[in-house]
């Protein structure tokens, strides 16, 4: 595939981040390489410390390799100031947060016609609507966060994710917020924008159960991805977890 090939949703070449000063470099990333194809749905696992949440935030604009490159959809994002990376990621990158991040004083259908407000682009309320209703909402679409169970709110969350027709969706810990009967309901609603509709979906997620739902699982320890895993099983993503867990300890991180 050519670099500007949209039947990637997602590339990253080579990404290395390092926090910290010259003298106590901490190096978060450490050159990872990944593709993934438009419709895919992918959840990022590693033990804790391993770089899930660096990747996510370096792959969608939210912060900045040291080095390597990161493209979404056939486009680099800009190098240039934060006034473009932001126009980038509000056309093409939705985002759902474990708190859900909705605005409290907003209604259902507020949150979800905001980002479109926000970039200044035309308001399609009827396509909102009908997001919040195939999320199992339509009878909610005035109610405000507070009124709402915290799985609701996260349908709200992904109505919102989804009203742009983002490339790319980035979930980070979707249900960690969640009891197990909301999460299923959020992770099948994933699943089902990806089958669908051709939605992308990175996921960030402890948890087996969810990892289960994506098609493949990339694991990463040590800032590096050390495996990847196609049609995972809970008890399969559980198994190399625990391995990689075991393999940090022994190595003393
Ligand atoms: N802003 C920062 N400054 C310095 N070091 C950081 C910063 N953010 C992350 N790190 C370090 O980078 C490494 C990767 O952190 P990251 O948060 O990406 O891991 P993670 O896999 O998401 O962890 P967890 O599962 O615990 O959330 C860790 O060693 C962490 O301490």
């Amino acid at each position: 595939m050519s670099s500007l090939d949209a039947r990637e949703a997602l590339r990253l070449d080579d990404v290395r981040k390092v926090y910290g000063t010259a003298d106590n470099p901490v190096t978060a990333l450490d050159g990872v390489t990944l593709r993934l194809p438009t419709g895919s749905f992918t959840a990022v696992m590693g033990p804790s410390g391993s770089g899930k949440s660096t990747l996510l935030q370096c792959a969608a604009g939210l912060d900045r390799a040291t080095s390597g490159s990161v493209t979404v959809a056939g486009q680099p994002i800009p190098t240039g100031g934060e006034a473009a990376v932001t126009k980038f990621r509000r056309d093409r990158i939705g985002f759902v947060f474990q708190q859900f991040n909705l605005l409290p004083t907003l209604t259902a259908l507020e949150n979800v016609t905001l980002p479109a407000r926000l970039a200044g682009r035309r308001v399609d309320r009827k396509r909102c609507a009908t997001l919040l209703a195939q999320v199992g909402l339509g009878d909610r679409l005035h109610h405000r966060p507070a009124q709402l169970s915290g799985g609701q709110q996260q349908r709200v969350a992904i109505a919102r994710a989804l009203a742009s027709s983002p490339a790319l969706i980035f979930a980070d810990e979707p249900t960690g917020a969640l009891d197990s009967r909301a999460a299923r309901e959020v992770l099948a609603l994933l699943a089902t924008a990806v089958r669908d509709h051709g939605q992308t979906v990175v996921m960030v997620t402890h948890d087996p159960a969810a990892a289960a739902y994506a098609g493949a699982v990339v694991f990463l320890a040590d800032g590096r991805i050390v495996g990847h895993l196609a049609r995972p099983t809970a008890d399969a993503v559980a198994e190399r977890l625990a391995h990689l867990t075991d393999a940090v300890a022994v190595a003393g991180v």
